[in-house]
């Protein structure tokens, strides 16, 4: 998974913002980096870009190795599908769903059918084996963002991103979807790539990215402690304004 030289801008002629300015991140298998920096700064924008949600204006996006910009849309889909997952701060389950309904819909979008078992055991994995037939709302936050989370994970995508994961959740069950994600990467060798404004949250990762006015201004590999994360953050923020 990488970016070349990518620049992301939004708008038309005189009014455009440019979101990412010709930012380069490789992110290898099997690794978990945190993308921290200021609000406004292209955190999401470079998820989206990475991810091949968004079109870029510049630049190269490889996704499994794959330049994005050779794809038809459909091909292009179909990698997302299957190569790709996303856990968002909003859960983004499917309401009128079960937990069990929600974790199999990537596989049958990816055109397979679940193997006995399958869904029962990753449902098992984060913890609510005894949940798989609730719907959304008869779960607490910590336990649909699990549900999330098995969803994300239920294709083995080779990069799950993470956009703000924990945001919505208390500080317990938020630990506890770190924790999922950091065993995703020990012992699946998952890649994750996780926005985040926490430096807590920032502390699971082997790595983060700092950035700031669509740049990356610091790339810090890890494990890099929550008050190191936190200075750091302090001290871009205070330049920002
Ligand atoms: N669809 C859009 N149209 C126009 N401008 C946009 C769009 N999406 C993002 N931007 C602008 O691009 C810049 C980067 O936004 P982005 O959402 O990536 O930042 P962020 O670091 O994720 O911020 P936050 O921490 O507040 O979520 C901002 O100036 C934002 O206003």
């Amino acid at each position: 998974m990488e970016i070349r030289a990518v620049t992301k801008r939004y708008g038309q002629a005189d009014n455009t913002v440019t979101a990412l300015d010709a930012v380069d991140a490789r992110f290898d298998p099997g690794t978990f980096t945190a993308v921290m920096g200021p609000s406004g700064s292209g955190k999401s924008t470079l998820l989206h870009c990475a991810a091949g949600l968004d079109r870029v204006t510049s630049g190269e996006v490889l996704i499994d190795g794959v330049p994005v910009k050779d794809l038809s849309e459909r091909a292009l889909t179909r990698l997302r599908r299957s190569r790709v997952g996303f856990v968002f701060q909003a859960f983004n389950l499917i309401p009128a769903l079960t937990a069990a309904q929600n974790v199999v819909l990537p596989l049958r979008l990816a055109g397979r059918r679940p193997r006995p078992g399958e869904v029962a055991a990753m449902l098992a994995e984060v913890g609510l084996a005894e949940r798989a037939g609730h719907r959304p709302t008869e779960l607490s936050g910590g336990q649909q963002q699990r549900v999330a989370i098995a969803r994300a994970l239920v294709t083995r995508p080779a990069v799950i991103f993470a956009d703000e994961p924990t945001g919505a959740l208390d500080a317990r069950s938020g630990l506890e979807i770190l924790r999922l994600l950091r065993a995703a990467v020990d012992r699946h060798g998952q890649t994750i790539v996780m926005v985040t404004h926490d430096p807590v949250a920032a502390a699971h990762a082997d790595r983060v990215l700092f950035l700031a006015d669509g740049r990356v201004v610091d790339d810090v590999a890890g494990p890099v402690g929550a008050e190191k994360i936190a200075v750091h953050t302090a001290r871009l923020e205070e330049s920002a304004r």
